[in-house]
């Protein structure tokens, strides 16, 4: 699903001598089934900004369009649940919000809340545990009795249960080690690119962004700073220092290889593994 954000301004305690702007006058516009990774440094507005998608806060000027769905400044609640339905949200640590006794429920609840009978909720979390990469046996388990790492799939079987047509990730592998951070990933990328599901990630790693993002927003003090494809995002060393951050190592290498070598080897969507890769086959062309 397209999103359109336009002139989005949002200040916390509006109206209040404690009011604070945290976004100002941002415009975006992202592309159905676009990957689109929001990276800024602490406090740049990445959470705010993605919390008006999900349809928890409201602008305080400007609008968000999702769909058919648009979302004003003073806009009604009718308009934040239509957003809500369409936008699923996977918080960071999204195994904590797991409550019921059987992961089954847990998965049916958001469903079932929408209204959807018992027997169509119960075929939605068969599919989406499979979609998850856990057997059905699962269902039926406490959710407490399993691994952090089944715990944080069964949160995310609960998020694709409502069937969302944008995912938002915000820091989904936060607290996982290195193997499980690649496991997660590589499922919301095969989600994304099966169901050809719009999805924007919000990081603080840049080997995240570069490796699976189509597209980069980078926040800064509130606003957009920068936007566009990771090829050119990376080519703007200095900038992305300003705003606290940096090009990640592997592709740092990867201009200083296509520097010196006069190779043009992309410079995204690829692991360490696959960069040697690049350049093996690139060295071997060449005849090295
Ligand atoms: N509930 C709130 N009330 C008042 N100010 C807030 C609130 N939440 C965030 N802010 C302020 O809004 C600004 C943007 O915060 P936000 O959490 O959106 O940044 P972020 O980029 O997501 O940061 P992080 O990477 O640390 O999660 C910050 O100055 C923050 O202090």
């Amino acid at each position: 699903m397209e999103i359109s954000i336009n002139r989005l301004e949002h200040k916390y305690m509006e109206g209040t001598p404690f009011e604070r702007r945290a976004l100002h006058d941002i415009n975006l516009d992202i592309p159905d089934g676009t990957f689109l990774a929001l990276i800024g440094h602490t406090g740049s507005g990445k959470s705010t900004l993605i919390q008006h998608l999900n349809g928890l806060l409201k602008p305080s000027a400007g609008s968000i369009k999702m769909g058919s769905t648009e979302l004003k400044a003073g806009g009604k609640k009718q308009d934040l649940k239509s957003l809500r339905k369409k936008a699923g949200i996977v918080f960071q640590y999204p195994e904590h919000q797991l409550f019921e006794e059987t992961v089954e429920k847990d998965i049916m609840f958001g469903p079932r809340n929408f209204g959807v009978s018992e027997e169509t909720a119960k075929r939605t979390a068969a599919k989406v545990i499979e979609m998850v990469g856990l057997p059905e046996s699962v269902l039926s388990k406490s959710p407490f009795d399993l691994s952090g790492g089944q715990m944080r799939r069964v949160a995310i079987a609960g998020v694709l249960a409502m069937n969302p047509e944008v995912l938002i990730l915000d820091e989904p592998t936060a607290g996982l080690d290195p193997a499980g951070r690649v496991e997660i990933m590589e499922l919301f990328y095969s989600l994304h690119e099966r169901n050809n599901l719009t999805t924007i990630l919000v990081t603080h790693s840049m080997e995240d962004a570069s490796r699976y993002a189509d597209e980069i927003a980078v926040m800064h003090k509130g606003e957009l700073y920068l936007h566009g494809k990771p090829t050119d995002i990376f080519s703007e060393r200095e900038a992305l220092q300003k705003a606290g951050l940096d090009v990640p190592e592997t592709v740092q290498f990867l201009q200083k290889w296509n520097e010196k070598s006069g190779l043009n080897l992309a410079l995204s969507k690829f692991t360490v593994e696959e960069l040697a890769k690049q350049v093996s086959q690139s060295l071997k062309k060449r005849g090295n």
